[in-house]
């Protein structure tokens, strides 16, 4: 027996939406909320735990179910016993959370049960899709930051604008908290935060990642695919400019933004110091771009990636995700942006699909580098190569001609865009999953080389 703190420690190290991998949690209660609940031997306890484990401290959104005996098939979702004999469950797994849940989100319906998504999530997201009513998702933030949270403010505003390129938003729950110490907050007077959201359920839809990798695999262009992607990215983004802010940029955020990249660089480099010799090189994509045209600034997607799309049966592509890239501050995610760095972050995800493919055909011929690949192994990385300049060539096509904007004449830009997210992918792997670290790092040094400098 344990007390709560102590159970939930130990338990959250293993969930895949602990960002700070590696390290014991430090955990702290800096806000509690007991949710009414339908059950006379459960009780339902809603936790902000600050974990000052991590730099800076990272505040994270628990929700709990505690009852006096264990329900038939509750093996998974099982976190411990506490100093009071209650066993603890985690709440997305639980059907009084989830009930509760959707009584908070506004959401009526007869069947209420749900299913957690079982795919690799920075979140965990809870499918209610039974019975006869209309599908929906509720998606329970993890991490959670004072202010709303982007994926609520983009999706609803696309929702009340009736695009029908992201699932309908149905409503979000927020709590109100005081955290003195917390690392964006620092004041006394409570502040709010988005902690979960529903939206439709799409059935049937397929992820892009596994279609692209499927795609690269056998041999078959993505062209198609990626120039629909191209121009429903293009849509989203006008849409996204209509009905959320919009500006020309101004001298000041562009010098802005190439301080950011010198920023995140420096940052990288203490986590991946293989950067450090490419350093001048990068910075002089960086500065060039400084002098470059931009494009106006908008709300933008934020973290673009093949994992963020999702395919209808019918070809037609869908956006998700709109939280931005999980390690920049909220107060920048928050903020208009470039349509470029979704461009950016799409190209790169091409790149990934078949460095992806590379970093296993070479772990199964137990291949360190090309001089030890065969003849055979060399073209099908040469095939594969191909594969992702069209796709990406596809996907540029299909943004340009549905959004007018000619992004071959913002190459340098879009350049520098591509770097800067190479290099935050190279960040992210370091701390996350060390054995892709190549694909990032073999983009940097490509991005700087002198025949990719010629094309600029
Ligand atoms: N509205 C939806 N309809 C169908 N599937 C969805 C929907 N929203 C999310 N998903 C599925 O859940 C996965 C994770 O969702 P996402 O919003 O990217 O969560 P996270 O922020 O935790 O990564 C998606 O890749 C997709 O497979
Ligand atoms: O999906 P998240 O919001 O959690 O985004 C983070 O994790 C992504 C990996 O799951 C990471 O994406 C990188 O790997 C993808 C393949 O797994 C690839 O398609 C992307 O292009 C690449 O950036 C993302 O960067 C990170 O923020």
């Amino acid at each position: 027996m344990h007390s709560t703190m102590e159970c939930l420690t130990e338990w959250m190290t293993r969930q895949r939406w602990y960002a700070g991998k590696g390290r014991v949690p430090q955990l702290v209660e800096v806000h509690r909320e007991d949710w009414p609940c339908d059950e006379p031997d459960a009780s339902i306890r809603v936790l902000l735990l600050r974990d000052t484990a991590s730099t800076p401290p990272s505040l994270y959104h628990v929700p709990i179910v505690a009852r006096t005996t264990i329900p038939r098939g509750a093996g998974p979702a099982f976190i411990g016993r506490d100093e009071h004999d209650d066993y603890l469950f985690d709440g997305p797994h639980d059907p009084i959370y989830v009930r509760a849940l959707l009584r908070r989100l506004g959401v009526t319906r007869h069947d209420q049960a749900g299913r957690v998504h079982t795919g690799e999530q920075s979140n965990s997201s809870i499918i209610v899709d039974g019975g006869s009513e209309a599908p929906l998702v509720a998606k329970v933030f993890r991490l959670v930051h004072p202010g709303d949270n982007p994926d609520v403010v983009l999706q609803t505003a696309l929702t009340t604008a009736g695009n029908r390129n992201v699932p309908r938003m149905l409503g979000s729950v927020t709590a109100a908290w005081t955290d003195p110490l917390g690392s964006e907050s620092h004041t006394d007077e409570p502040v709010r935060g988005h902690l979960a959201f529903a939206q439709e359920f799409v059935p049937g839809v397929r992820d892009g990642w596994p279609l692209a990798l499927e795609a690269a695999r056998e041999g078959e262009p993505f062209t198609t695919d990626a120039e629909r992607l191209g121009r429903v990215t293009a849509a989203v983004h006008q849409a996204l400019a209509a009905c959320l802010p919009s500006r020309e940029p101004t001298l000041g955020d562009i010098v802005g933004f190439v301080a950011g990249w010198h920023q995140r660089l420096a940052v990288a480099i203490s986590d991946v110091p293989q950067l450090r010799d490419l350093r001048p090189q990068i910075e002089a994509v960086y500065d060039a771009a400084r002098d470059a045209p931009w494009p106006p600034l908008q709300r933008i997607h934020g973290d673009f990636h093949l994992g963020q799309v999702l395919r209808r049966p019918t070809g037609e592509w869908l956006i998700v995700d709109f939280e931005g890239e999980p390690l920049r501050p909220l107060s920048e995610r928050s903020r208009v942006d470039s349509p470029l760095r979704d461009v950016a972050g799409m190209l790169r995800s091409f790149d990934y699909a078949v460095g992806s493919l590379r970093r296993e055909s070479r772990a199964a011929a137990g291949a360190i580098d090309t001089a030890s690949l065969d003849l055979d192994a060399l073209a099908l990385e040469a095939e594969r190569a191909e594969w992702a300049r069209m796709a990406r060539a596809a996907f540029l096509d299909g943004y340009i001609a549905a959004s007018g904007l000619d992004l071959r004449a913002h190459r340098a830009l879009l350049d520098a865009f591509e770097l800067d997210k190479a290099v935050y992918e190279a960040m992210y792997e370091a701390r996350n999953r060390p054995g892709w670290l190549p694909i990032p790092l073999a983009a940097v040094a490509y991005l700087v080389s002198s025949s990719r400098a010629a094309k600029r």
